[in-house]
């Protein structure tokens, strides 16, 4: 077998690592405490689990503080691969195996147990045999040597696998002591057995059945005796009996008659009494039925009608008709009154409807008149207002006139123009109509007058100015024409030429102002009359639309005094009919009155047939009544008959019942009864004693029967003894025979293991006196026996025999490694051809060794890696040994995380590990 590659997850010190392993030798080098030992456990606990933790469980294997760890392991074995995994979980403070698979190239299997069996099987080795031979633990050089012999014995044997023929050994010693109690027991039992055939035998046990048997039939013969006898006592009880039995039955009869004719006595009398109290029933209902027809006699002479009282069929149908007539008039009389009611309501309608119209008809009359005198009271208002505006059309016509006077024309109004006062010039005089043209002409005129006089005004003022100029002129003694000194000067006139235009002009200025005053009083004037046409246009506009208002105003008052007339027509009118409709309704009110005295009428009648009918259906109840009773009178009187029939039967039963009891009591003997109870009396007594006996002689006979039995069944186990005695000797001698066998497998077994171990002891010896001569080159020691109980003695050259134990330490330690080694190749190249094998581990073995046996161990190791162990894992921090390494495993722990990292070296590493 060869580790391939091992990963760990929190297993112990270990965090997160992963490492590939090859084969030969690979040294796993590190400080203490980095986790090597860990390293190497790791791979031991993945094969076996639990099974590799000696005395500690499983939650001491997950790192502490984490609650979950992974060991998975890839290996090789006989040229297969093969892959285990194992998952711990801790639960509380208790850590279980969540998962435990192993794959092999075959199939996959699943729990710790199948999982550890498998690679039991696979490595021929278990958990113990695993460390014994393989793994070699740190501090356990000294293991093999420190065990006693026998227990050497066990774990070299096991390892050789011969623990088993040991242990079969062992069963067999087993089954033979098995057999051989069994073997004892049986043959306890056969004694037993024969001792009790022949106690049994001894007992004569034929002769006493015989006996037995004789006296059993003597004593059924006297039986037969006694049962025949008492047959006979009993035939005698029987006839006793009977006579006994008549007289019993006799005497019952009589009995029985005698209470009959009793109880027929009672019941004649009962049926007598109630045929009397029928009797008198019949009397009451005849008194009753007479009362009735005295009642209807008063009934129909009250009624005073063609009714015979004797009252029979006829005469009730007779009754009925006449029922039936007053009830058609009732009929009839009710339908006229529902006629009658019918019409006083119509008519109580027709007349409230009526009365209703009459007063709306007033209502509307009242209104009627009401607009009327409304109309009226307008009339006069607009009348009155007619006036007015009349009036005023007059005062129009009036100043329209006067005004149109004024004008030219206007004297053709008649007025002459005497009336006109001396202001108007007649030049001015002016038609009606044509003031606006004459306006305009004098106002042109007028404009030209006042142009005119401007320019004079103008003319004044240059006159004015240049008089001015020249007085100036004058003055300073100069020409007031040309300036020239005034001497000689030609001009000097001309200032009296300008002061006689001047005046002049003034004049004409003067003139053209009056000419103004003129035109300005006369525009004054036309002014006014131009006014006068202008109101007379108004005015006039103002007549018309008076006239044509007043117009249409005399039209309305005359359609409203139409509208007037023809309301109160109406109303007059309205009132008429609603006094008809008021005369109408008091005719209907008397008619009503009239109905009602009918109505009264009819109802009165109608009482009065009521009354008859009663009184009608009281007769015809009584005629029933009395049928009544006399069907009920007819019962009783059938009933009395029918009574008397019976008790007449009665009477003769009871005659014939005494007949009988006079027979019976004739017949009855006494004599006869008193023997019978005699011989009743001895038949009893006989029996009594007769049934005493045969049971003693029945016990006597059950006695001898069930001894009979007893015997019997004594001959029957007797044959069963002797059958079961054939039985166990025939056991025994099986047993015997399997004894022996079981014997010959115990020893066979015994000599088969001895024999083998010799011949391995023997390989054993060779190889380990081979290997210890290998690592302890010395002259001490000649050679180291190795005898057949795996005792261990050491010669010295000198021949002198040492224990190992007394070895120094290194010693021990190579010798132990010596003998492992030894043991490792003998199971290498196996009993029957080479085995594949586990790694060789060993944990620090160097420990006891000086440097030149550790240059020893060295070659070991080598050795033995070129006799073909595929791989091994050393513990070491010895430089030589990691020199010699194939490969190299650092260990390290990581001082902040406390946790444990692998690395791979290559050789190269110990030209550094040699130089520190
Ligand atoms: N369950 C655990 N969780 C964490 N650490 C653990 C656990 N069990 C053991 N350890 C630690 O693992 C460390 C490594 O121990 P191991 O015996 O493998 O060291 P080593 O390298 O073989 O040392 P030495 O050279 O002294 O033999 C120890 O320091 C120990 O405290
Ligand atoms: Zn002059």
């Amino acid at each position: 077998m060869r580790a391939d590659r091992i990963r760990l997850l929190n297993f112990k010190c270990y965090g997160n690592a992963d490492l590939s392993l090859d084969r030969g030798v690979t040294v796993v080098h590190g400080v203490n405490g980095s986790g090597k030992s860990t390293l190497l456990e790791a791979v031991f606990f993945a094969l076996y689990g639990s099974k590799a933790l000696d005395d500690r469980t499983l939650d001491d294997v997950i790192t502490t503080g984490e609650d979950e760890a992974e060991i998975e392991l890839w290996f090789t074995h006989d040229n297969r691969e093969y892959r285990v995994e194992r998952r711990l979980k801790l639960r509380g403070d208790r850590a279980t195996t969540t998962k435990c698979v192993l794959e092999t190239p075959a199939d996959t299997i699943e729990g710790a147990r199948d999982v550890r069996r498998t690679i039991t099987e696979l490595l021929r080795m278990d958990a113990e045999a695993f460390v014994n031979c393989a793994y070699v633990r740190q501090g356990e050089v000294n293991k093999l040597i420190h065990a006693s012999p026998s227990d050497r014995q066990d774990m070299i044997d096991d390892l050789l696998q011969l623990g088993a023929l040991e242990e079969y050994r062992e069963r067999a010693s087993e089954a033979r002591l098995g057999v051989k109690t069994v073997l004892d027991g049986q043959r306890d039992v056969l004694d037993d057995v024969r001792s009790q055939v022949e106690q049994k035998e001894a007992q004569d046990l034929h002769d006493t059945l015989n006996a037995l048997e004789t006296e059993r039939d003597e004593l059924v013969d006297e039986l037969e005796h006694y049962e025949t006898q008492r047959e006979q006592a009993v035939d005698t009880l029987e006839t006793a009996q009977d006579v006994l039995d008549r007289h019993q039955e006799t005497r019952e009869e009589i009995e029985t008659l005698t209470e009959a004719i009793d109880s027929l006595q009672s019941k004649i009398s009962e049926t007598e009494r109630q045929r009397e109290t029928a009797q008198n029933e019949i009397r009451d209902r005849k008194e009753t039925r007479e009362e009735l027809a005295e009642e209807r006699d008063d009934l129909l002479a009250e009624l005073d009608r063609d009714i015979d009282p004797a009252g029979d069929a006829d005469n009730d149908e007779t009754i009925k008709s006449h029922i039936a007539d007053l009830e058609a008039r009732d009929e009839e009389l009710q339908d006229e009154l529902a006629d009658v009611r019918a019409s006083i309501q119509t008519k109580t309608e027709e007349e409230e409807r009526l009365r209703e119209a009459a007063a709306d008809l007033d209502a509307q009359a009242a209104d009627a008149r009401e607009d009327a005198a409304e109309f009226s009271e307008r009339l006069d208002d607009d009348e009155s207002e007619i006036e007015a505006r009349e009036e005023k059309l007059a005062d129009l016509e009036d100043e329209i006139e006067s005004l149109r006077a004024r004008f030219a024309d206007g004297e053709a109004t008649g007025d002459s123009g005497s009336d006109n006062d001396g202001d108007s010039d007649n030049d001015d005089a002016v038609a009606f109509g044509e003031t606006q043209a004459r306006l305009a002409e004098l106002e042109t005129e007028r404009e030209d007058v006042v142009a005119d006089r401007n320019d004079i005004t103008a003319d004044i003022k240059a006159v004015d100015n240049a008089i001015e100029e020249a007085e100036t002129l004058l003055e300073a003694g100069k020409c007031p024409e040309c300036g020239q000194p005034v001497e000689n000067s030609p001009h000097v006139d001309v200032l009296d030429e300008k002061r006689e235009e001047r005046a002049e002009l003034a004049e004409r200025r003067d003139e053209l102002e009056t000419e103004r005053a003129e035109l300005d009083a006369r525009l004054e004037d036309l002014e006014a009359l131009r006014e006068a046409e202008r109101r007379v246009e108004r005015l006039e506009d103002n007549r018309d639309n008076v006239a044509q208002l007043l117009a249409e105003k005399r039209a309305a008052v005359d359609e409203r005094r139409d509208q007037r007339d023809a309301l109160r027509e109406e109303a007059d009118d309205l009132e008429s009919e609603a006094k008809s409709k008021r005369e109408a309704a008091d005719n209907l009110e008397s008619e009503i009155d009239e109905i009602r005295v009918t109505l009264g009428e009819i109802n009165g009648e109608r009482s009065a047939l009521k009354e008859t009918i009663q009184t009608l259906e009281r007769v015809l109840e009584i005629a029933d009544e009395r049928a009544e009773l006399a069907r009920e009178i007819e019962t009783r009187r059938e009933r009395r008959a029918d009574w008397q029939e019976m008790n007449d039967e009665r009477r003769e039963t009871l005659s014939t019942k005494r007949d009988r009891k006079r027979d019976l009591d004739s017949e009855f003997d006494e004599d006869r009864v008193q023997t019978a109870r005699e011989d009743k009396q001895n038949a009893e007594g006989y029996i009594d004693q007769v049934d005493e006996k045969l049971d003693e002689l029945e016990a006597e006979r059950d006695d001898l029967q069930g001894k009979i039995g007893g015997v019997e069944e004594k001959l029957d186990e007797l044959e069963r003894l002797r059958d079961r005695l054939d039985t166990v000797e025939q056991r025994c001698e099986t047993l015997e025979s399997l004894y022996g066998e079981a014997e010959t497998l115990q020893t066979t077994y015994g000599e088969l293991r001895s024999e083998l171990r010799q011949r391995n002891v023997e390989t054993l010896e060779r190889l380990l006196n081979e290997t210890f001569e290998l690592v302890y080159q010395n002259d001490s020691y000649a050679g180291i026996d190795l005898d057949g109980d795996y005792q261990l003695t050491v010669y010295q050259k000198d021949g002198e025999s040492l224990d190992p134990e007394q070895l120094s330490g290194g010693e021990r330690a190579l010798f132990n490694l010596s003998l492992r080694c030894a043991i490792y190749r003998l199971l290498a190249e196996g009993v029957e051809g080479a085995a594949p094998m586990p790694p060789l581990i060993l944990d620090e073995p160097t420990v006891f060794l000086d440097s030149g046996h550790v240059t020893q161990l060295v070659s070991l190791v080598e050795s033995m890696r070129d006799l073909g162990v595929e791989q091994i894992v050393v513990v070491s921090h010895d430089r030589e040994l990691v020199g010699a390494a194939d490969s190299l495993v650092r260990v390290e722990k990581d001082a902040t995380s406390n946790r444990s990292q692998l690395e791979r070296g290559e050789p190269p590493e110990t030209a550094l590990l040699a130089a520190e």
